[in-house]
């Protein structure tokens, strides 16, 4: 398999350039593929994960390390879990290298502005299509590494335009954000929401992963922990659906606006800068 490796000069939110480790990866997924319901990919001994809720927006965070070199990953964290996520960190002895937007939420203001003051050195980072600013951003198919551990980040619209979905081919495992929900799909009327766009998304990107790769969502209502492209594939009841009668199901959820959205909005299009706690 042929990797091409090269460096890619990013301009961040103030015009400074930051040299990032891109690897650009052919879209080949793990060797390890099976497609039986029981067939979950086992997680290599130097790699950490770790699921974290917050209550009030029902809100995933997701943890990930590399046990070597200890460097870690926030996705999705949330400014009011910001000072658990960074005990969690040193107690365990990590690296805070990166903390990851899937996109810019809605619902809650997200944990990676308060996280850079909380840890030094942590720096933020989101799609470029997101309009939100970041340390770093990224394009459809950028590799974020820590350790020796990759994220493929793969444009995933249709909630928003900048959304993404952050796969570890390795480990088995992709984080949709909003995209796909476990048996459902983010929201389509606002923010640039779109059903066709999200409809394609997710059938050509998620639902092309190998059936065994769990998938893991921005957000539960019901309880639910996480899926599989297998169970999503087969019984999600809106992406099962062909694309019109999609369309229609999304135009016709009548879901209530986010309590949090005019506050989130703007303070996620400064990464979360906004309002920070005063004692940061
Ligand atoms: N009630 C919550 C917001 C619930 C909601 O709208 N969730 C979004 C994701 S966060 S923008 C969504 O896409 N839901 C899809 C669905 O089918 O539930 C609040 O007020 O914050």
């Amino acid at each position: 398999m042929l990797i091409k490796i090269f460096r890619a000069s990013l301009a961040n939110a103030s015009g400074k350039h930051n040299n990032v480790l891109f690897v650009n990866i052919p879209r080949v997924h793990s060797v390890r593929r099976r497609s039986s319901m029981n067939s979950r990919i086992t997680f290599t001994e130097d790699f950490f994960f770790r699921q974290l809720f917050d209550h009030q927006s029902s809100t995933y965070t997701y943890m990930l390390a590399d046990l070597g070199s200890k460097e870690a990953v926030l996705i999705d964290p949330v400014l009011e879990q910001a000072k658990r996520d960074s005990h969690l960190i040193q107690e365990l002895g990590l690296h805070l290298k990166y903390a990851l937007n899937t996109h810019m939420h809605a619902d809650h203001i997200t944990g990676t502005g308060y996280l850079k003051k909380l840890i030094p050195g942590c720096e933020s980072i989101i799609s470029r299509a997101s309009g939100a600013q970041a340390d770093k951003y990224l394009e459809n198919g950028d590799v974020v590494k820590f350790g020796r551990h990759t994220i493929q980040a793969v444009a995933t619209p249709g909630h928003t335009n900048g959304c993404m979905t952050f796969i570890v081919n390795e480990q088995g495992i992709a984080f949709t954000g909003d995209t796909l929900l476990i048996r459902g799909c983010g929201r389509t009327d606002f923010q640039e929401g779109n059903p066709r766009t999200l409809y394609d998304s997710v059938h050509q990107n998620i639902f092309t992963l190998p059936e065994n790769f769990r998938l893991f969502p921005a957000h539960d209502y019901k309880g639910n922990m996480e899926s599989t492209v297998f169970e999503e594939k087969n019984y999600n009841p809106r992406l099962t659906k062909d694309i019109d009668t999609f369309v229609n199901i999304m135009e016709n959820l009548n879901l209530p606006y986010p309590k949090m959205i005019d506050k989130a909005v703007p303070a996620n299009k400064q990464c979360g800068l906004y309002d920070i706690p005063p004692d940061a």
